[in-house]
C-alpha cells in the first residue's frame, strides 16, 4: 500500500518585537502518515490520553472543518515538537490537518490558500505562515485576509531552552495589556521593521540586537518566565544577542553566530535551569508531502 507522509516544521513566533508578525520554521518536525480507510476515524499519537485519538484530536478536526465528508482513515502520527511550550505545536497541527484535507479530499490547495484557511484557525499568522513556507517569515493579518513574505535567514544557530512545563498560548495571551503607550509601540515596531530589514540584508548581528527590543509582549509576560531575563543576561555579558520569549513561551530562544556557539553554550549551562536545551537550525522547506 501506498503511505502518503505529511511533514510540518515547528515554528519560534516574534522573534522579539515582531509580535503576532514574524516566525521563523525550525527542524523539528510533526509527521502525519495517512494509513487505510476505516469506519472511524483512528490516531495512533505519542501523546497522553488528554489529546484525542478520534475525531475530536486537533489534526482531524481541522481537516472535517474543510471537508465534514472526508473518508475516515488510520493516521500515525510521530512528533519530536514539545506540546504548548512556545514552538508552534498547534499550528503544527493546523497545517498537518489542512494539509490532510488537501490530501484526501484532492482540493489541490495552493500554499496561499492554506495559509488563509490556517490563520483563520490559529488567529494569527506568525506560526502557521513559516509552518507552511519554511525559513523566516513577516506576515500581518487584518482579520480577514492574510499576507506573508518568505525570505532565507542569515547562517545563524538557534539555542533554544525548553522549561519543563508547559504554558498554554491563551493564559500567556491573558496577561497581555489591551493598550500599549504611543512611545512603546513606536519603538518597538521602528525596532521590527529594523529586525526584518537586517535579515533582509544578511546582517545577523543587528537583526539579534534588534530582538532585544521588544515592549509588546515580553516585559507583561515576563512574569510567568523568569527565565527569559536569567538568559538573556548571562548571554549579554558575553556580548551574545538574540534572546527572546519563543512564541507565547516557555521557550526561551536564542539565535547566535555559528561562530559563538560554543560560548553560549558554556554560559547558559552555569544557570542549571531545569529544563531541556536543544540547537536548532533554520528549517527551510516548510510544509512537505511524499507519497
Ligand atoms: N499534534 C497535536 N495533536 C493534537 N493536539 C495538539 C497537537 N499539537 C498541539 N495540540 C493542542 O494544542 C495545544 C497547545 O497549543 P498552544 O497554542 O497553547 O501552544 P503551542 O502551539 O505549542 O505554542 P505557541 O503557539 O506559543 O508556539 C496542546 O495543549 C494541544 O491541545
Ligand atoms: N504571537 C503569538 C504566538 C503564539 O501563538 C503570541 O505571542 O501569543
Amino acid at each position: 500500500m501506498k503511505v502518503t507522509v505529511i511533514r510540518v516544521p515547528a515554528t519560534s513566533a516574534n522573534l522579539g518585537p515582531g509580535f503576532d508578525s514574524i516566525g521563523i520554521a525550525l527542524n523539528l518536525y510533526l509527521t502525519l502518515e495517512i494509513k487505510e480507510a476505516r469506519q472511524d476515524w483512528l490516531m495512533t499519537q505519542p501523546f497522553s490520553a488528554d489529546i484525542p485519538s478520534d475525531k475530536r484530536n486537533l489534526i482531524i478536526k481541522t481537516a472535517l472543518a474543510l471537508v465534514p465528508d472526508l473518508p475516515p482513515h488510520h493516521l500515525v502520527e510521530t512528533t519530536n515538537i514539545p506540546l504548548a511550550r512556545g514552538l508552534g505545536s498547534s499550528s503544527s497541527a493546523i497545517v498537518a490537518g489542512i494539509e490532510l484535507a488537501n490530501q484526501l479530499g484532492g482540493l489541490g490547495l495552493s500554499n496561499e490558500e492554506k495559509l488563509q484557511i490556517a490563520v483563520r484557525l490559529e488567529g494569527h499568522p506568525d506560526n502557521v505562515a513559516p509552518a507552511i513556507y519554511g525559513n523566516f517569515v513577516v506576515a500581518t493579518f487584518d482579520g480577514v485576509q492574510a499576507n506573508a513574505i518568505s525570505a532565507p535567514f542569515p547562517a545563524a544557530k538557534a539555542l533554544v531552552f525548553v522549561p519543563e512545563t508547559e504554558l498554554l498560548t491563551a493564559k500567556s495571551r491573558a496577561v497581555l495589556p489591551k493598550q500599549l503607550p504611543l512611545r512603546n509601540a513606536v519603538a518597538t515596531s521602528s525596532a521590527a521593521n529594523v529586525l526584518v530589514a537586517a535579515v533582509l540584508r544578511g546582517n545577523l548581528q543587528l537583526a539579534t540586537q534588534m530582538m532585544g527590543r521588544d515592549q509588546f509582549h515580553e516585559t507583561y509576560r515576563q512574569q510567568l518566565v523568569p527565565q527569559l531575563g536569567k538568559i538573556r543576561k548571562v548571554l549579554q555579558n558575553e556580548g551574545i544577542y538574540g534572546t527572546y520569549l519563543s512564541g507565547a513561551g516557555p521557550t526561551v530562544l536564542t539565535m547566535v553566530a555559528p561562530e559563538s556557539l560554543t560560548t553560549a553554550q558554556k554560559a547558559v549551562k552555569q544557570l542549571a535551569l531545569a529544563g531541556k536545551w536543544l540547537t536548532l537550525d533554520v528549517d527551510a522547506s516548510g510544509l512537505m508531502v511524499t507519497k
